[in-house]
């Protein structure tokens, strides 16, 4: 039971109906999930309204309705409250339900297209190492020191997040470090939650169906750092080119990490290999597990982040070159094979670049990169072309394949993706929409010491089919099939 007054504490509020000295139940945004006793709050969403579901929720018990419109029709036992944004108020509103946990704890967010789970995976394995109580809440999954709540979002909804955070305060976590993904700024998902500091990886091309342009995408990155509070860091990638754009309006301490500028925490890479990266940091060479030129950039936010939270950096360094990267990023599965098998989450151009450049790096010139990618379903159209052309460049061999095709039907996604694809570069391509079969038929084609790249879907163990969700795991059947294929030789 709260106190309403205690609940809408600090909300804009631009009128109110009703006893607002009465206590609440519950709070919840879904009519369908309203109980007795529930505030209700009416958000505007991206296919309807939850204004049209003002009725259901009362007829369900709810007592309090936050809104931006009053209905028309009025039920005199239910409190109405208006707000001038209503997604910003739940996001307020579920914070003071759960007493404000983010105050508690010292929490850390990380925002940019690519390197989130990397960084708070790291982060939240690097506390624990220097022996605090942490909380994690990633794609992957979320931790409550060692406890794992399955993920359904990269940042999950207001009350699922402060709940969360909750637990973790009441289990004793001193610092939590959680993703912030584009979709979550612009939909107020994060209001009301207080942040210790906050890290930018990178801004590069994705999710232009939901922000339309690559203005609003920056838009919506950069309102993360301008709501910052003025006790808060605020730690970016100079050599973003929107590393800086961050940082305008902060009111944050400002910090830079980079290897190329002028920046406050600068490394340099020494050596880059298939067993990890050499870097100079802070004056010392140091040896580190994680594989690429981008994981360089993951370890400096890493690193100046563990730093600002006031740690000593000779133990922060130590800890960090035992640790290995997080689940289904640049994963090698059953390495010591005849063939390298790498399942890497990269579902972006730049990502996709990176982690074949990456492998170019290695390569000896000789055998052959295979690479076995499709695109998401009712996602991001226009990177489609650009995912299948930079694998062509970067590949002898491409399997066109599905990735989550969602309510699309798979075939017209890989149409989408041979549209970026050069004539001339068409013959490495063959197309397989069943992603078992691609994959099989990427570890048919390779030869001893060939490297095959499954890339898209790291660490997920399903794949998403009209509504559907189907147990498949790459890494899984990957594995099989390279067993499949050495047994037979
Ligand atoms: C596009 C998008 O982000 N959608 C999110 C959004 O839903 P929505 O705007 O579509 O909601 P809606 O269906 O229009 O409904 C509007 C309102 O009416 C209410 N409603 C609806 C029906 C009903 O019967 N009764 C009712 O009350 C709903 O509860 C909602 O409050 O708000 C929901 C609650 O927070 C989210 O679960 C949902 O995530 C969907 C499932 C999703 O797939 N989101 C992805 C794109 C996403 O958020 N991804 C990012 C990561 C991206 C990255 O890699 O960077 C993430 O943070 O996970
Ligand atoms: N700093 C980086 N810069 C560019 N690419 C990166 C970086 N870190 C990781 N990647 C690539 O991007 C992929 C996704 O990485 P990661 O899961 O850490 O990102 P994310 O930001 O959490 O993604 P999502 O938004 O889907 O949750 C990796 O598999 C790798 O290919
Ligand atoms: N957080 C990203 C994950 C994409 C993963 C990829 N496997 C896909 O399904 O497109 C999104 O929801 O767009
Ligand atoms: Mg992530």
């Amino acid at each position: 039971m709260r106190e309403l007054k205690d609940i809408l504490y600090k909300v804009p509020l631009t009128s109110s109906y009703g006893n607002m000295n009465s206590e609440v139940k519950g709070i919840c945004f879904d009519s369908r999930k309203v109980k007795p006793g529930f505030v209700f709050i009416a958000v505007k969403g991206t296919v309807t309204d939850g204004h049209d579901y003002v009725d259901k929720a009362i007829s369900l018990g709810a007592s309090v309705v936050v809104c931006e419109k009053i209905p028309s029709t009025i039920n005199e036992n239910v409190t109405y409250v208006t707000v001038k944004d209503s997604a910003l108020a739940l996001g307020i509103i579920s914070s003071n339900y759960f007493g404000n946990p983010s105050e508690k704890l010292k929490l850390t967010g990380v925002t940019g297209t690519n390197g989130k789970t990397t960084t708070v995976t790291l982060l939240y394995k690097l506390f624990s190492g220097l022996g605090y109580n942490v909380g994690m809440i990633s794609t992957v999954e979320n931790r409550i020191i060692d406890d794992v709540i399955p993920s359904t979002h990269t940042t999950p909804d207001p009350i699922q997040l402060n709940e969360l955070l909750k637990k973790m305060v009441d289990s004793g976590c001193s610092h939590a470090f959680m993703e912030v993904s584009s979709h979550a700024v612009d939909q107020e998902r994060i209001a009301g939650v207080k942040f210790a500091g906050a890290i930018f990886t990178n801004i590069t091309h994705d999710h232009l169906d939901y922000h339309k342009t690559f203005e609003n995408y920056i838009k919506a990155k950069k309102k993360y750092f301008d709501e910052l509070s003025s006790d808060a860091f605020a730690l970016v990638n100079a050599d973003d080119k929107r590393g800086m754009v961050m940082l305008q309006n902060t009111k944050a301490t400002k910090y830079t990490f980079g290897l190329k500028k002028m920046v406050d925490f600068k490394g340099k890479i020494v050596t880059n290999s298939i067993e990890g990266l050499e870097l100079e940091i802070a004056g010392k060479n140091v040896w580190f597990q994680m594989i690429g030129d981008f994981n360089a950039y993951n370890i400096l936010g890493i690193y100046g982040a563990a730093i600002l939270l006031g740690e000593d950096s000779d133990e922060v360094l130590t800890q960090l070159s035992s640790l290995k990267g997080a689940p289904g990023r640049f994963e090698l599965v059953l390495p010591g094979s005849k063939v390298t098998a790498i399942v890497d989450y990269a579902h972006t151009p730049d990502a996709v670049k990176n982690v074949l450049e990456t492998i170019a790096q290695f390569r000896t010139g000789n055998e052959q990169v295979i690479t076995v990618i499709g695109c998401g379903g009712n996602r991001d159209t226009t990177k489609r072309p650009l995912m299948a052309s930079i694998a062509c460049k970067l590949s002898d061999k491409v399997v066109l394949t599905s990735d989550n095709p969602r309510d699309e039907e798979p075939m017209a996604i890989i149409k989408d993706m041979q549209a970026g694809i050069l004539p001339t570069e068409a013959r490495k391509t063959i197309i397989i929409p069943d992603r078992e079969e691609a994959i099989k038929t990427a570890c048919m084609m390779a030869k001893e010491k060939d490297i095959i790249l499954i890339a898209g879907k790291g660490h997920e163990t399903y794949q998403e089919i009209k509504g559907i969700k189907h147990p498949f795991d790459d890494r899984e059947v990957v594995a099989r099939m390279i067993k499949l294929f050495s047994d037979n030789n």
